[in-house]
């Protein structure tokens, strides 16, 4: 944001002018929030604070009552000049606070470079709760942008209302949890970003040229646990792969009968050249079976998908074919990744270090590729939190590898397709129930 702050500037925009539109944005939100109650803006010493001296500025204008704490005089010009426009007294942020429809947090947003201290923290929260709304200005006060770590967030805000573009603390938990409703004002500016929210890539139909060996063939490698491999040949085929083999499952056929069901065959049966993904790692188990089985997929150079056991099997391999690791925080954590909080460096970093795409996925996933480009999927919907939904995911990002995309795109597309099946069950669903019909968008 800073960088398109300075690149604004650069291509004529001044910076008073971005303010004025954040502030103006803040006041129209207000007004229509407090539907004719008191607004009681906080305002920090920033350029945060600086919002909310214009977003002052302009309810009065509008008629609204419209009162101002500030913390610290202003230390922008751009904030000083904002107070002045305002002109009003300010009040201190430790005076009791009044009873207010609505309240603007405006104390810190992307400059918060160290925890709340406790009296920062215990001020913003007497006012939360006094006020029956909270908006909060870009960010609520007290959250990292960039990780979305929490530095002593004392309050849940009922609308976030971003500036430019949104920041990680916008989609990453904590953060993400503290935000209400997030609205986007874009302030006008075009912003470019290797960091963008997850997108659901375009697929196309099939053409009267399709056929099922060009949609795509999905060989799925299963193992100890039989199920899991099950579910993701599912997932698969419900996704648009034209074929899925389903490779040295232990169970017996069961629907879709369209699966076909192959015996390992000591790893002839990956060989065929019409094969477009293999997905090995959904129950495959750890055994010396295992490292064989995954030996031979990584030795078809084909594109892959890594998953669940195959993970810890891994040690220092590097890929040489387009690949995509999917690991929930405990597999990442084995893999030798650094823990959260910062969930979108830690994810490059084991991106780079395998040479692959990294699905790093949660209640906010983050998809991220070796070169540092970085995709974070919007929250999901947290029934997903049940066995075999990972396995769903791993077998639709297979399919999409399989029709040809992109290892970044690929990923992209099977977190939004399974977010998507899930937005179409019924609270309580499982696994099973994700892969009964299409997954198609
Ligand atoms: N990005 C843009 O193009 C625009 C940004 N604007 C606003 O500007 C904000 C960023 O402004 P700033 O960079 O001035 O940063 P902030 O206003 O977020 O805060 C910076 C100030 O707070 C102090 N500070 C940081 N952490 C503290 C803590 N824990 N306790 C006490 N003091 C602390 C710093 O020393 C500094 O004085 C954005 O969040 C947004 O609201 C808007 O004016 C519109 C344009
Ligand atoms: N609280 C949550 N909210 C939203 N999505 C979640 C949540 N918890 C897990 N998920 C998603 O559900 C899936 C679970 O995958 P995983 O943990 O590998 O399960 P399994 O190994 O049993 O298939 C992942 O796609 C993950 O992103
Ligand atoms: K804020």
């Amino acid at each position: 944001m800073r960088e398109a702050e300075q690149a604004a500037a650069l291509a004529g925009t001044p910076l008073d002018r971005l303010m004025d539109r954040a502030g103006h944005a803040l006041a129209r939100l207000a007004f229509r929030m407090a539907a004719g109650r008191p607004v009681h803006i906080l305002a920090g010493p920033g350029n945060n604070g600086g919002d909310g001296y214009v977003a002052a500025h302009y309810l009065a204008a509008m008629g609204a009552t419209v009162t101002v704490s500030g913390h610290a005089a202003p230390v922008t010009d751009l904030a000083r000049q904002a107070a002045a426009r305002w002109g009003r007294g300010t009040d201190s942020l430790d005076r009791a606070p009044v009873a207010t429809a609505v309240l603007v947090d405006c104390l810190f947003g992307t400059g918060l470079n160290r925890p709340l201290d406790q009296y920062l923290s215990g001020a913003l929260s007497r006012h939360a709760a006094s006020a029956a709304r909270i908006i909060a200005a870009d960010v609520p006060s007290g959250l990292a942008t960039d990780s979305g770590a929490d530095l002593g967030c004392p309050i849940h805000a009922d609308v976030t209302l971003a500036f430019g573009a949104l920041k990680p603390a916008h989609l990453l938990f904590p953060g993400a949890s503290r935000m209400g409703r997030v609205m986007l004002d874009d302030l006008g500016l075009t912003i470019t970003s290797h960091q963008t929210t997850a997108v659901m890539p375009f697929l196309p139909e099939p053409g009267f040229a399709s056929h099922k060996y060009a949609r795509g063939l999905v060989a799925v490698v299963a193992g100890k646990m039989a199920g899991a491999a099950e579910l993701a040949a599912r997932a698969a085929l419900r996704s648009g792969a034209g074929y899925v083999r389903l490779i040295g499952s232990a169970l017996p056929p069961s629907p879709p009968l369209a699966i076909v069901r192959q015996g390992w065959r000591d790893g002839a049966a990956i060989l065929d050249d019409r094969i477009g993904a293999i997905l090995v790692g959904c129950g495959l188990g750890q055994g010396e079976d295992a490292h064989a089985r995954l030996d031979a997929a990584r030795a078809t150079g084909k594109p892959l998908v890594v998953d669940a056991d195959a993970l810890g099997l891994l040690g220092e391999t590097r890929f040489d074919q387009p690949a995509i690791l999917t690991p929930h925080a405990g597999e990442f954590a084995r893999m030798g990744g650094a823990v959260v909080p910062d969930k979108i460096s830690a994810t490059v970093q084991l991106a780079d270090r395998y040479n692959a795409v990294l699905v790093h996925k949660g209640p906010d996933t983050v998809i991220a590729t070796p070169d540092g480009r970085v995709a974070i999927a919007s929250p999901g919907n947290s029934w997903l939190s049940t066995a075999g939904t990972g396995d769903v995911l791993a077998g639709i990002a297979a399919a999409m590898l399989a029709r040809g995309l992109p290892a970044f795109e690929a990923a992209q597309a099977a977190v939004m397709l399974q977010q998507r099946a899930a937005e179409r069950s019924e609270k309580g669903f499982v696994a099973d129930d994700l892969v009964k019909g299409s997954l198609w968008p």
